[in-house]
């Protein structure tokens, strides 16, 4: 059986992971120490929002990269800023029949990969959100199923993420997917500078006002630049500011599949400031502010989300409510 490697497994690549493992894969779980003895104490775990809760057997959880040597399929799962120590660490021990997937947000991952390593480098996108809940388990809290580049070299595991309750749809367009869920992880600094589930902030029409006011900017950048988005949700990209800034009581009615979220969930981004860790705000929103400078658009919104994330990550982190941050985006 091929074997699989999750390179950087914390929440997506241990809930990936595991889904994986739990029909009979051979996974290896690459990552940190405390993870290992997390997963060592309690066992891996992952449920989701249709009720599965199941218990990984027998969890392979390693912390050195030789750990990938035998592994024909790498899924890379580290945040952004990881990227290039984890090239620099896979390239030398990879197969030389290996097929590496970069599941990662932003924009630049695979490219980032693919300076270092020379085996193939496909892009992967994954819709949903995954809360670590600490003792092992972590958790799907809203939709949607991973996508990835059109290569005939995934063909063979295909069947293993049906199996696995993680159907991979094959796209020729993800350049367009990976800027259509950068449009959506636009509101991923406001998640963590709510303080708030993602449920209850998307609740309120003044964040999803500044979610609006970032993804306008973020559209009218991408015109400018070329990009087009794909059709991730049931409205295309363009319309999802108009609909976001509807009074609650038409959202509510309306975009009920955008409220279809497990109460819990937050986005990666709130984790990161709440682990006191760095933030992919620069490979998010920071891609926006950087396109409109080399396009010449202005993107006062985004560069003052960048802001605000960068004093938190210093310090100053701070529970903001809708209204104020509104006031803050949207002073001129
Ligand atoms: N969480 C979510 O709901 C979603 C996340 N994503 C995207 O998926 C990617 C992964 O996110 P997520 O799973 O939340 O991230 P996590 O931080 O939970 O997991 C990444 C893990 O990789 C570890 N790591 C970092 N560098 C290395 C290294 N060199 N070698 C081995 N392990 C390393 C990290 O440790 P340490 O913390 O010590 O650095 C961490 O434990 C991101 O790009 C994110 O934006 C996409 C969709 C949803
Ligand atoms: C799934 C989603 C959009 C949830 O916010 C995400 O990608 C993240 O948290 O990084």
């Amino acid at each position: 059986m091929p074997r699989i490697a999750v390179y950087g497994a914390g929440s997506i690549g241990c809930y990936v992971g595991g889904r994986l493992a739990a029909v009979g894969a051979d996974v290896v779980f690459v990552g940190r120490q405390r993870i290992a003895d997390e997963v060592r104490e309690h066992g891996l775990r992952f449920s989701d929002l249709d009720g599965a809760d199941v218990r990984v057997a027998a969890v392979d959880y390693r912390t050195d990269p030789d750990a990938v040597v035998d592994a024909s399929l790498v899924l890379v799962t580290v945040k952004s800023s990881a990227t290039p120590d984890v090239a620099a660490a896979l390239a030398p021990l990879l197969r030389n029949d290996a097929v590496v997937v970069s599941l990662q947000n932003g924009l630049s991952n695979a490219v980032v990969l693919r300076e270092k390593i020379t085996r193939p480098v496909l892009t992967g996108m994954v819709p949903f959100n995954v809360v670590a809940q600490g003792e092992g388990l972590f958790h799907q809290g809203s939709e949607g199923g991973i996508e990835v580049e059109d290569s005939g070299l995934l063909a063979p595991y295909l069947s293993l993420f049906d199996a696995a309750g993680l159907p991979l749809t094959v796209r020729s367009d993800m350049d367009a997917v990976l800027w259509a869920k950068l449009l959506l992880n636009l509101n991923n600094p406001i998640n963590a500078l709510s303080g708030l589930p993602l449920k209850t902030e998307l609740s309120q029409r003044s964040y999803r006002r500044c979610i609006a006011a970032a993804q306008r900017e973020a559209l009218a950048v991408g015109k400018v630049a070329g990009r087009t988005a794909a059709r991730l949700t049931p409205l295309p990209p363009a319309w999802i500011p108009r609909l976001l800034t509807v009074p609650d009581i038409v959202f509510r009615n309306v975009a009920s599949s955008m409220l279809a979220i497990d109460p819990l969930a937050r986005s990666s981004m709130w984790e990161d400031l709440e682990a006191g860790r760095v933030t992919e705000v620069d490979w998010i929103n920071g891609e926006v502010v950087r396109l409109g400078r080399e396009y010449g658009v202005a993107t006062p919104v985004n560069d003052r989300l960048v802001e605000l994330i960068r004093d938190a990550e210093r310090g100053g982190r701070r529970n903001w409510s809708g209204p104020e941050l509104l006031d803050v985006l949207l002073r001129r």
